[in-house]
């Protein structure tokens, strides 16, 4: 059974910047959603490539059976792990439901933690990221917001309402919301 913490928040509110201090400081390991869906654009011989990049461009969230398959391929492959961060998923009502229906028995969820940010400022990070991705774009950010708002945040109001949701207001600096992160997992431990 796979012990599985979903980090949610908007586009840049740094859920894969806390992720990696995570995973180097605590013993979990850190699978970003938006990642796996990139590297599987670029495989050679995906039947999938076009289709991801389209919703990555769009905003829009890519069907469950696709990024399902390869969080759990990622986390049969890696070996022994205190558990597993999920980063950025579920983002819809489909992703979680199809979750659900695929992961039950196989992985328990501890908590969501979840990165509040406010909206201007996750823009301003996300066109500085400088990472080059297809979608920090002025354009596609107005989209993903509105996906976030109307689709992701409904699944984190979800899990809130059964006790699960963990938050951290992230508009401070790394090491302020991480000191805060750490306190968010030493209670989960306590439990
Ligand atoms: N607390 C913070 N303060 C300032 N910049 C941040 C902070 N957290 C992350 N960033 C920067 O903002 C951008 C988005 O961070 P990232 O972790 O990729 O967010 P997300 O995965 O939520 O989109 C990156 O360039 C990152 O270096
Ligand atoms: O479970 C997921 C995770 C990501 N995405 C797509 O990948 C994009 C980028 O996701 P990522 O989490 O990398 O963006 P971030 O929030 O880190 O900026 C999203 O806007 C979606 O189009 C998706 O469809 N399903
Ligand atoms: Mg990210």
């Amino acid at each position: 059974m796979h012990n599985v913490v979903f980090v949610l928040g908007p586009p840049g509110s740094g859920k894969g910047t806390i992720c990696a201090k995570i995973q180097e400081n605590l013993g979990y390991v850190h699978l970003s959603a938006g990642d796996l869906l990139r590297a599987e654009r670029q495989r050679e011989g995906s039947e999938f490539g076009a289709l991801i990049e389209q919703h990555i461009r769009n905003g829009s969230i890519v069907p469950v059976e696709i990024t399902c398959a390869l969080l759990e391929n990622a986390m049969n492959n890696s070996g022994d792990a205190k558990g597993f961060l999920v980063d950025g998923f579920p983002r819809n009502e489909d992703n979680l439901q199809g979750w659900n229906k695929q992961m039950t028995g196989k992985a328990l969820v501890q908590f969501v933690l979840f990165l509040s940010c406010p909206v201007p400022i996750c823009i301003q990070r996300c066109l500085n990221r400088g990472q080059g991705r297809t979608d920090d774009n002025e354009e596609s950010l107005k989209k993903r917001v509105e996906t976030y708002n109307h689709q992701t945040f409904p699944i984190i109001e979800h899990f809130e309402k059964n006790g699960l949701v963990r938050e951290v207001k992230s508009e401070r600096s790394v090491e302020e919301i991480y000191a805060d992160v750490v306190e968010v997992f030493n209670q989960t431990a306590k439990v």
